[in-house]
């Protein structure tokens, strides 16, 4: 059985934590941690089966298979090349850390190296598949537009810096412009797919993000367009936010669900 390590007990972290104890995913529970022991104890207090031990990664990394990254960029920074170093496979939300290229290469070496790997889910996105095969023919363009009710967008570095007041918001509109590169550092919470989608198809200089702030919105929207040699396609997903963070879609916790559901199925469907 995979011995799993969390890191970052908010609403990712809690449904995973769910997932593996109700027996969704095949996995033990070892350890949880997050800096606020609050969020981990009452975490733990709604398992029913497992009963992981909330201690600090460094402690956890000697009893785990695999470290679940729920929690923040800094996160990635402070605690992924330790868990390679201990020899640990890694999964990975707060993907956005990747538009530090000196970062992702840092980690691709040390996986390497430590014959670890790093799954990055497909998250609060539909098409992941789709693009990672026509990336291995050439990709003229990639383009992501999310739209957020205004709320899903607040406390972004870029909102504060702008100074933009959400609540005066009151028809669709273009906050945000730019490369992935510049969008996942100006919105570090909120488009990490956009990082996802780097990463798997023609890089963070080249992929465009554009970010609408709609207030007649109930549902985060992701669409990606995506020209190249195998043709185009566009795709669209009308995520639910969850209850307890609007700024992370449902399918973002599903998504990271279904992948370590996919670790121990002997059938392994998509590219
Ligand atoms: N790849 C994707 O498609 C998506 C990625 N995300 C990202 O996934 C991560 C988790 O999202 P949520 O669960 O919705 O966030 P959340 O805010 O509900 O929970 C995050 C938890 O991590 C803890 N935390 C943050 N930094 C930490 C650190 N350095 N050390 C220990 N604990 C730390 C916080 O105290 C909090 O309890 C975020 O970075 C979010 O931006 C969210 C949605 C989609
Ligand atoms: O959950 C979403 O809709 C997307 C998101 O927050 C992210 O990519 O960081």
């Amino acid at each position: 059985m995979l011995n799993i390590g969390l890191i970052g007990c908010g609403t990712i972290g809690a449904s995973i934590c769910k997932a593996i104890d109700d027996g969704t995913i095949e996995a033990e529970l070892v350890a949880i941690y997050d800096r606020n022991l609050n969020d981990a104890d009452k975490l733990l207090s709604t398992l029913k089966r497992s009963k992981p031990q909330v201690i600090e990664v460094a402690e956890m990394l000697k009893k785990i298979d695999l470290l679940v990254e729920c929690a923040s960029q800094e996160a990635v920074y402070e605690l992924i090349p330790t868990a390679l170093h201990a020899h640990c496979d890694v999964m990975i939300m707060s993907v956005g850390a990747f538009s530090d290229e000196k970062l992702f290469k840092t980690i691709k070496e040390l996986a390497k190296e430590n014959k670890c790997k790093v799954y990055l889910p497909s998250g609060a996105i539909v098409g992941l598949d789709g693009l990672k095969s026509a990336s291995s023919d050439e990709i003229y363009s990639v383009t992501l537009t999310t739209q957020k009710p205004p709320r899903g967008l607040a406390g972004a570095p870029y909102i504060i810096r702008n100074k933009i007041d959400l609540d005066k918001i009151n028809g669709k509109t273009v906050i945000f412009e730019g490369t992935a590169s510049e969008a996942v550092k100006a919105f570090p919470a909120n488009v990490n797919v956009a990082a996802t989608i780097s990463l798997t198809g023609i890089g963070f200089e080249k992929t465009k993000v554009k970010i609408v702030a709609n207030p007649a919105l109930t549902r985060n929207i992701h669409e990606i367009s995506v020209e190249g040699a195998f043709g185009e396609f566009t795709t669209k997903v009308e995520n639910v936010p969850s209850p307890t963070n609007p700024k992370s879609s449902y399918l973002a916790s599903l998504s990271a669900i279904a992948t370590l559901k996919k670790l121990s199925d002997p059938i392994q469907t998509g590219t």
